[in-house]
């Protein structure tokens, strides 16, 4: 398969001038974007933010999750340092979708828990791939990253696409009582570095 093109624009934001590139012909048909300030052509890692999109968080700022100040935070992260991306895929609700993430929401609201309620919907836990986030990585010739994550999944996830993961930058922001049992379940079912 011919290598994803991307198309690219100035994007000056609150944390500073970041560089907007989504990606052309993605192998799953869908409009991902990369945000990146700061130099492409160094070799040292550089410092990545994974984003999977979650609607209610990043733009309504709901408390169901930490999905908008981990964002906010890595964004910020960045601009400190002056060099950094945001790969934002395009799996909202752990690949599930909008629509099933509300009937999951709803199934919450009754009292099961994020995996459960998945699970009740005939999904897994957890169906996010990672490929994607390969391709753009190199498409902009990127190799070896330090990825802002809790996550293990996802370090594994990117390693098995080849993506040199010298790092894990921990990004534990956003707790607050609406989101307390949501992050002990991503902790205890789902393995994410939390306490
Ligand atoms: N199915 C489902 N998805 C959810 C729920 N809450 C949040 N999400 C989705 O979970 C995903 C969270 O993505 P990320 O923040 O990239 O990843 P993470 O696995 O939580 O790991 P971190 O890198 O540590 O944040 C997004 O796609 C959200 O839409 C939920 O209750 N049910
Ligand atoms: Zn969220």
């Amino acid at each position: 398969m011919s290598k994803p093109t991307t198309v690219a624009a100035k994007l000056p934001t609150k944390w500073g001038d970041f560089t907007i590139y989504a990606l052309e012909k993605a192998s799953d048909g869908k409009e991902h974007v990369a945000l990146v300030m700061g130099d492409l052509d160094s070799r040292e890692p550089m410092l990545v933010r994974v984003h999977s999109e979650c609607l209610t968080g990043d733009a309504f700022s709901s408390l169901r999750c930490d999905c908008g100040p981990q964002l906010e935070a890595a964004m910020q992260k960045i601009a400190e340092l002056g060099r950094g991306m945001i790969i934002y895929l395009r799996q909202e609700g752990r690949g599930i979708g909008l629509i099933n993430k509300i009937k999951a929401y709803a199934l919450q609201d009754e009292g099961m828990d994020t995996v459960e309620a998945n699970l009740n919907l005939g999904f897994e836990a957890d169906q996010r791939t990672f490929e994607v986030a390969g391709e753009i990585l190199d498409s902009l010739n990127i190799s070896s990253i330090k990825l802002m994550t809790n996550n293990p999944r996802k370090v594994a996830a990117l390693k098995a696409e080849n993506i040199d993961v010298v790092e894990r930058v921990p990004m534990k922001y956003g707790r607050n009582p609406h989101n307390e049992s949501y992050l002990s379940t991503k902790h205890g079912k789902l393995g994410h570095f939390l306490d």
